[in-house]
């Protein structure tokens, strides 16, 4: 059975058992008819999956890779913030008319540092240090930038990423690991989708570097069920579940910046009935 569902079970009984409600505190969002949405909230949970057994997609429910990767590509390889440049229609509330979502995510990704070895942007910076320097313990890339947060439509949740290479006994390649900082997670909408996005990038930046894919241990600050989620929740996590899906990248692409959605190959993804039409807290 999928370890992604035991772990989201887990996580989810223990938001519903041991969480607080945010009810009558000052919260931010709002749900589509202008009430707030409230959450109950567990402070501080990790969930450690190791891509080297299985890829850590929900079997509970479909979780859509290819828009995963879609929005994946969208930040670290197309650098955009442009809604027009994702295939989705997750962040339309959040773009202004020019579709442009703010100096957040792929805009950061993007801008360039100065390198004693050159200017860089951070996914650069990345790629050259796994494959100059694979040991080093200063890879990542962080979009939470202060001084712009002011200009961001929406502060990132998911703002860290920090890879780590280990280097194991007997085995050929290195195995790259990687630690996924969020500060907010709504757990319905955007738990699994963020893990498997981490994933295939955790994915896709071993094969351009010749590692394979450890570890990805997802570390969460604030981990909340949406009050409208909760009987969604309840019902979902009663559901039986199914193997993990085989899913990988096409051996063939060495390049970072050639990968597309067609190269993500899933196979065997059986899942309990999709939940359409999930409110999200604007
Ligand atoms: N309240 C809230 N939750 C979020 O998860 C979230 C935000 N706001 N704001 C910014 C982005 C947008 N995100 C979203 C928004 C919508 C879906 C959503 O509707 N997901 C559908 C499937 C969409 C698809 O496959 O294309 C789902 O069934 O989960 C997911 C993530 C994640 N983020
Ligand atoms: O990748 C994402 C992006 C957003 N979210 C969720 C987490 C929160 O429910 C909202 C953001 O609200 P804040 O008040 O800024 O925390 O969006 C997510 O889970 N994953």
């Amino acid at each position: 059975m999928s370890y992604a569902d035991q772990i989201f079970k887990e996580m989810c009984r223990d938001i519903i058992e041991n969480g607080t409600s945010t009810e009558g505190e000052k919260v931010r969002p709002k749900w589509e008819d202008g009430t707030f949405a409230y959450t109950i909230k567990r402070f501080g949970v990790v969930n450690r999956y190791d891509l080297s057994k299985e890829f850590p997609a929900l079997t509970l429910r479909r979780t859509g890779l290819k828009s995963c990767m879609d929005e994946i590509l969208w930040i670290y390889q197309k650098k955009s913030n442009n809604i027009h440049d994702l295939n989705s229609h997750i962040w339309d509330e959040w773009a202004d008319e020019a579709g442009s979502i703010g100096k957040a995510y792929g805009y950061q990704i993007g801008v360039k540092s100065h390198y004693k070895e050159g200017d860089m942007d951070q996914m650069d910076r990345v790629l050259f240090d796994l494959k100059q320097n694979p040991y080093s313990r200063r890879i990542m890339t962080n979009t939470y930038v202060f001084s712009d947060l002011s200009e961001m439509h929406l502060y990132p949740c998911a703002y860290g990423a920090t890879y780590n290479v280990t280097k194991k006994p007997g085995q050929e390649k290195l195995v790259l690991n990687m630690v996924l900082n969020q500060r907010s997670q709504d757990v319905l909408a955007a738990n699994n989708w963020n893990v498997c996005q981490y994933a295939i990038l955790l994915m896709m930046v071993a094969q351009v570097c010749d590692m394979v894919p450890g570890e990805l241990l997802h570390v969460i600050a604030d981990a909340h069920i949406y009050d409208r989620h909760v009987d969604i929740i309840k019902e979902l996590i009663a559901r039986p579940e199914h193997p993990a899906p085989k899913v990988w990248l096409n051996p063939e692409v060495k390049d970072f910046y050639a990968f597309t959605t067609d190269d993500l190959h899933v196979e065997d993804y059986e899942t309990e009935p999709q939940i359409r039409d999930i409110p999200i807290a604007v």
